[in-house]
């Protein structure tokens, strides 16, 4: 690959950024998050900074979809859905009131079901607690058919990544994607979609590989450092966090991202100094989920779960993007 020009272009400003992810550089990005931040306005009527959907939860997994959907409201959305089977939906309209949640994901009509809401949804979240049963997948695949169609903005993390894997085709070059895999996640797309082991000591080449072999969707690698590519840009997120490595602070990222995704695409590549308005959504969620682990450790240190986490939404929200 090397002897491309094109592509060493792109690798040697990925490993100049690579050096340069300083703390200016984290700046000057988060500078670009604030700018898509939609003010807050008497005149706006209730939908306008966001109607997000979440799709998943199943009989195993229902604080997945909870956390993703009750964090997309703290970081601003209006109106918060949950796409998720029978027997989940109870459980979490119990955990919260905030939210609205359809029983549809194991209905013959699931499609159909969600399709009806799309018209009125402005970003997607696909997969946390989604599960991987077979019918629940091949629902989901429709619905992320039916969206791309309606070009509707789809983050995909979680069991959606699974999806993905088995197959690539279902994103690949969809302008208004973005995944977000763990550790496990990217290495299981990684070698579904490059048919290879990854290089684990050039995981900014393999970001931006996979990136690429997707046809450019963004692709956010979490981990220790938050590493994220559109295939032509890398950016680091090192925002500190805590040791505290509960289950559940993917699922915040995932839903806090559903809201900032919709407010990049709103704001445009005016806003964002011809950054990529997906790149910025995906940086902004990273530092913001970051600052919650961070802020909850600093009250509940081992102890901290997920739910001190959303607790701290509002305040490290104030702290990265309102100063
Ligand atoms: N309360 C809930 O309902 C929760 C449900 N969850 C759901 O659980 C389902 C499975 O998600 P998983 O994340 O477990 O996915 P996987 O089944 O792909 O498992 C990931 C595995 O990788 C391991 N791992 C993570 N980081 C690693 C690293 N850096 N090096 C080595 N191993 C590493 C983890 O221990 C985990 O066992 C999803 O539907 C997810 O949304 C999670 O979101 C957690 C919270
Ligand atoms: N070693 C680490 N140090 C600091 N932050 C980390 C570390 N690993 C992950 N994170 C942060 O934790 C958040 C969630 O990442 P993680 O890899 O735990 O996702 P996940 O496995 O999908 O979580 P979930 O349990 O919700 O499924 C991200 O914001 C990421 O930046
Ligand atoms: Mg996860």
């Amino acid at each position: 690959g090397a002897c491309n020009p094109r592509y060493s272009g792109v690798l040697e400003r990925a490993f100049s950024l690579r050096k340069a992810h300083s703390i200016k550089d984290m700046e000057n990005t988060l500078q670009l998050v604030r700018n898509i931040i939609p003010p807050l306005s008497s005149t706006k009527h209730k939908g306008q900074d966001g109607r997000i959907g979440v799709v998943g939860g199943c009989q195993e997994y229902t604080g997945a979809p909870y956390f993703a959907a009750i964090s997309a409201l703290k970081v601003g959305a209006d109106l918060s859905h949950v796409f998720c089977a029978s027997a989940a939906a109870p459980v979490i309209k119990a955990y919260s009131p905030e939210l609205i949640v359809h029983p549809v994901l194991d209905s013959p009509n699931a499609v159909r079901e969600v399709e009806k809401w799309l018209p009125r949804l402005h970003a997607l979240v696909v997969g946390p607690g989604l599960g991987r049963d077979d019918a629940l997948l091949r629902n989901v695949q429709g619905i992320l058919e039916a969206s791309k169609a309606r070009d509707i903005p789809v983050v995909i993390d979680a069991d959606g990544l699974w999806l993905v894997a088995q197959q690539p085709a279902l994103i690949h070059g969809y302008r208004k994607a973005v995944l977000t895999p763990n550790h496990m996640e990217f290495s299981r797309l990684y070698d579904a979609v490059l048919r290879g082991p990854m290089d684990s000591d050039d995981s900014h080449g393999s970001v931006l590989r996979l990136s690429q072999a997707l046809g450019n969707v963004t692709v956010v690698q979490k981990g220790e450092r938050d590493i994220l590519s559109n295939g032509q840009q890398v950016l680091v997120c090192s925002q500190e966090g805590s040791s505290r490595r509960c289950g559940g602070q993917g699922d915040l990222l995932s839903g806090s991202l559903g809201v900032l995704v919709h407010w990049a695409l709103l704001a445009g590549p005016e806003k964002t100094n011809g950054s990529s308005p997906l790149l910025v959504a995906a940086f902004g969620a990273c530092s913001l989920t970051r600052q919650c682990n961070h802020q909850a450790f600093q009250k509940h240190g081992r102890s901290t779960t997920t739910s001190d986490m959303i607790a701290e939404v509002g305040a490290a929200f104030s702290k990265l993007f309102e100063t």
